[in-house]
C-alpha cells in the first residue's frame, strides 16, 4: 500500500516509480554513441505491442524513489542524462529536470509525447505512437523525431508526423527489432529515395549492452 504523503509527492514529480537507472551509451538516434547515464521510470498506458520494455508498465511494481536520491545518483557518471521509461510523461518531469539542470547535467528524453510536456530539456526525442498520438505542441520542440518501422503503412505514418516537426528537427526511421530482417531492407531503400530521413538502429543490442 502507497501511503497518501507518497501519493502526493509522486503527483508534485517530487517522487517518481523509478525502475532502474544505469550508465551505458546511448544507442539510438542522434546521441547514439555518447555514453549517458540513463533513468527509466515507470508506467506506459500506450501500450505498443512490440515494446522492448513491457516490464516498465505497471508503475505499481516500481517504487516511489525521491528525485533527490534520483538526481544524486545522476551526477556521478556523465554529464548526458537520459529520462526513458516507461513513458516519462506519465509525470511531471518538472522537478527532477530542474534539479538535473541545477547540477549542469545535460537532460535528454525519450517520449512518444502521449501526455503533456513537462520539465526542462536540452534535447527531446519524439517517438509517437499511432494508438495514442502526441498532444499539444511537442512536434514543434523535439530535436529529433524517431519513428519506429514495424511494417509498411509506417511510412505513411511517419511522414504524417515529419510535417509537423519544425524545420530542424532530425528524422530518423527505426527497425521495430522483432522484424529487422525484414524492414531494414525497406528502411534503406526509402531513405535512399527520400534522404531528408536517417537510418536509426539501435546499436547498443548489437554492442549487448543495457
Ligand atoms: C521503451 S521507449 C520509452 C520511451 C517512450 N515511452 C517512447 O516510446 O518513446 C524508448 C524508445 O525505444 C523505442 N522502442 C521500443 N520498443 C522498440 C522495439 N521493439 N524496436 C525498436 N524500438 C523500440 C521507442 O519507440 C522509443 O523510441
Ligand atoms: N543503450 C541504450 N540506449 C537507448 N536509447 C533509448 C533507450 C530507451 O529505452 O529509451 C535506450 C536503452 O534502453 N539503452
Ligand atoms: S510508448 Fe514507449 S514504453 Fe510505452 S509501450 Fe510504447 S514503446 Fe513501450
Ligand atoms: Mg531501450
Amino acid at each position: 500500500m502507497v501511503s497518501e504523503n507518497v501519493m502526493d509527492l509522486v503527483e508534485k514529480g517530487l517522487m517518481l516509480p523509478l525502475m532502474e537507472e544505469f550508465y551505458t551509451i546511448q544507442g539510438e538516434g542522434f546521441h547514439k554513441g555518447t555514453a549517458a547515464y540513463f533513468i527509466r521510470v515507470g508506467g506506459c498506458d500506450v501500450g505498443c505491442h512490440w515494446c522492448d520494455v513491457k516490464e516498465s508498465w505497471n508503475a505499481e511494481t516500481h517504487p516511489p524513489t525521491p528525485i533527490y536520491s534520483i538526481i544524486d545518483n545522476a551526477t556521478k557518471f556523465s554529464d548526458t542524462i537520459v529520462v526513458t521509461g516507461g513513458e516519462p510523461l506519465t509525470w511531471d518531469m518538472g522537478p527532477l529536470t530542474f534539479g538535473l539542470k541545477e547540477r549542469e547535467l545535460k537532460t535528454h528524453i525519450e517520449t512518444s509525447g502521449a501526455y503533456p510536456l513537462t520539465g526542462t530539456w536540452d534535447w527531446i526525442c519524439l517517438s509517437p505512437k499511432k494508438n495514442k498520438l502526441p498532444v499539444g505542441d511537442i512536434h514543434k520542440k523535439a530535436h529529433e523525431l524517431k519513428v519506429i518501422v514495424y511494417n509498411k503503412h509506417d511510412f505513411i505514418f511517419a511522414e504524417e508526423q515529419a510535417a509537423k516537426v519544425s524545420e530542424d528537427c532530425v528524422l530518423y526511421l527505426q527497425p521495430e527489432w522483432s522484424v529487422r530482417e525484414k524492414v531494414v531492407p525497406l528502411i534503406v531503400d526509402y531513405v535512399m529515395k527520400n534522404p531528408k530521413w536517417k537510418v536509426s538502429l539501435q546499436t547498443h543490442k548489437y554492442l549487448n549492452i543495457p
